[in-house]
């Protein structure tokens, strides 16, 4: 105020400066309230992108408890809607058609994604976060955090690699106390079925009444010394336990053979070649355990002695006898269901470089024409769901500079790329949203006993992913990767279609566009 007086002018010119003055200070603060107001009626509105308040949790990035998530493509149980979801108190509370909804929605505040695609939340039920004890593989919040980057809104633990296994009461503790409060997403935890607790009826009971979701065994050795592989025998045996619990078995199907071995040890084969790993784990090892497991899952038929248990057959490579041995099976009324990932559907033998380690995982990538046939089997229902199978480790097991395809670890690193690596290689495939949707989030969710999620539905928890399908991006080191080494990942280098916008995790906006919210807040999922 006192910038006319300091200019040292006379009285009227003074009083002159001053009107002026006060006009041009009047005329600035109409012009920035109207402005205001003109912000506060679209934050009443189409608060996307506008908001960046947080829930005084900090477990939400939008502090509002009851909400509306509109958008053009909903992926609904109905089919691809036009319209808006209802969220309030975590839950999805009504969902209404464009046509109905503007007379519908009052107040309320909305949350709009435009073009972009609401869909239920991916649900991966096989993922390695290695904690306890393996934390520098991975570990739960860096591996939650990526999970909500990639529109993850459950992942469901492996009981192996981490140190110890999951496969008591006492280590399923050392589990959750490791997920307590450093969690982002929902984590629920798979028990390990061992030799150890196989022909223990009562230790395996104790084990699910604790709460794991189901058993998962290794028909070939794992890799981890404290999760030793199970024989025929100790399966039969744990099916006959999870029918009690009508919860399922997920095996590794493969199983050693010795012959394989041998041809191999030659100098003439060379480590650092893709082909030379290929022949160390050939289809007949994945059809070897299949036609083991096929002589007990016919147990879990209706009026079987294990009917109530289930058998999942977990990353699925060979598309060939594997295959047509399971589909007769299901065929028969075996309770069955399988399980591929990403990483066979989108890469191939034949392009995996020399010395490329990041491509080593068990079972192999097969060549293009098993992807193919793959594809065919997805997309025609016989292989039931996907999961991302992210099994990293610390960048110098992978033994990148050796090259050495016998000697680095294997599993492939995907966690936050599943998506955008379903879609990309999809699309050429004509995958539909629904489909992808059926996948990623109804199966898994059957398959983990998750009756309130898996689909956007009223009564379900609010567990949804807004993704853009049309926006591509180079995945390289300036894309914001959340993973604890996003250098060990085969997707690295590639540039990928259908970029996640947001994640909320029963309500709770726990991503968007770059930015989690402050507080883990995912919950840990026991069987009850
Ligand atoms: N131990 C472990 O994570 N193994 C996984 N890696 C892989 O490539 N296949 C597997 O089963
Ligand atoms: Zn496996
Ligand atoms: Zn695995």
């Amino acid at each position: 105020m006192i910038f006319p007086l300091a200019l040292g002018l006379c009285c009227n010119c003074t009083i002159t400066y001053w009107i002026m003055y006060t006009l041009v200070f009047m005329f600035v603060t109409i012009y920035q309230a109207c402005l205001g107001l003109m912000a506060g009626l679209e934050l009443n509105h189409l608060i996307y992108p506008l908001e960046a308040r947080t829930a005084p949790s900090g477990c939400s990035l939008l502090p509002h408890n009851h909400y509306w998530i509109s958008s053009k493509r909903i992926v609904t149980q109905d089919g691809v809607i036009s319209g808006a979801v209802e969220i309030k108190d975590g839950k999805v509370f009504s969902l209404v058609k464009e046509e109905d909804w503007h007379g519908y929605i009052r107040n309320g505040h909305i949350v709009d994604f435009g073009e972009a695609v609401v869909m239920p939340g991916l649900i991966d039920v096989h993922a390695h976060l290695d904690d306890p004890g393996r934390d520098d593989w991975e570990g739960f919040p860096s591996g939650t955090r990526a999970a909500a980057a990639g529109g993850i809104t459950t992942l469901i633990d492996m009981p192996l690699n981490s140190e110890p296994s999951t496969v008591s009461v006492e280590t399923l503790k050392l589990k959750m106390n490791a997920a307590k409060n450093r969690i982002f997403v929902d984590v629920g935890f798979w028990g390990g079925l061992v030799p150890d607790n196989a022909l223990n009826a009562t230790a395996l009971e104790g084990f699910l009444r604790a709460g794991v979701l189901g058993l998962k065994s290794f028909m070939c050795p794992s890799g981890i010394n404290d999760f030793p592989m199970t024989n025929i025998t100790h399966i039969k045996e744990g099916l006959s336990v999870l029918a009690k619990f009508k919860r399922p078995l997920l095996v590794h199907a493969e199983v050693q053979e010795d012959v394989v071995g041998e041809s191999v040890e030659d100098d003439k084969n060379d480590a650092r070649l893709y082909s030379t790993y290929l022949k160390t784990r050939p289809p007949s090892m994945e059809e070897t355990a299949i036609r083991n497991l096929l002589t007990v899952s016919e147990n879990t038929r209706a009026g079987g002695p294990s009917e109530g248990a289930h058998l999942h057959i977990v990353h699925l490579s060979d598309a060939q006898s594997s295959l047509d041995l399971l589909k007769k099976a299901k065929g028969r009324g075996d309770s069955i269901s399988i399980e591929t990932c990403p990483h066979y559907l989108s890469f191939s033998a034949d392009e995996i470089p020399d010395g490329d380690t990041r491509f080593k995982c068990a079972p192999p990538i097969r060549d293009a024409d098993n992807k193919e046939k793959l594809w065919e089997a997805l997309t025609g229902g016989d292989i039931d769901m996907l999961s991302s199978d992210h099994s990293p480790s610390l960048p110098d097991l992978k033994l990148l500079q050796e090259g050495d395809f016998l000697k680095a670890w294997g599993g492939i690193s995907s966690l936050q790329y599943v998506l955008p690596a379903t879609w990309t290689s999809g699309r050429k495939y004509g995958v539909t949203l629904e489909q992808i949707a059926s996948w990623w989030s109804e199966k898994p969710a059957k398959l983990a006993g998750q009756h309130l999620k898996g689909s956007i539905a009223v009564g379900n928890y609010a567990d949804i992913v807004a993704w853009d399908p049309e926006s591509e991006f180079d995945l390289d080191e300036n894309h914001s990767s959340y993973i604890k080494h996003p250098s060990i990942s085969a997707y690295m280098g590639r540039k990928l279609s259908g970029k996640v916008l947001a994640t909320f995790v029963r309500g709770n906006l726990v991503y968007k566009e770059g930015e989690h919210a402050p507080a883990a807040c995912g919950s840990r999922l026991l069987a009850q």
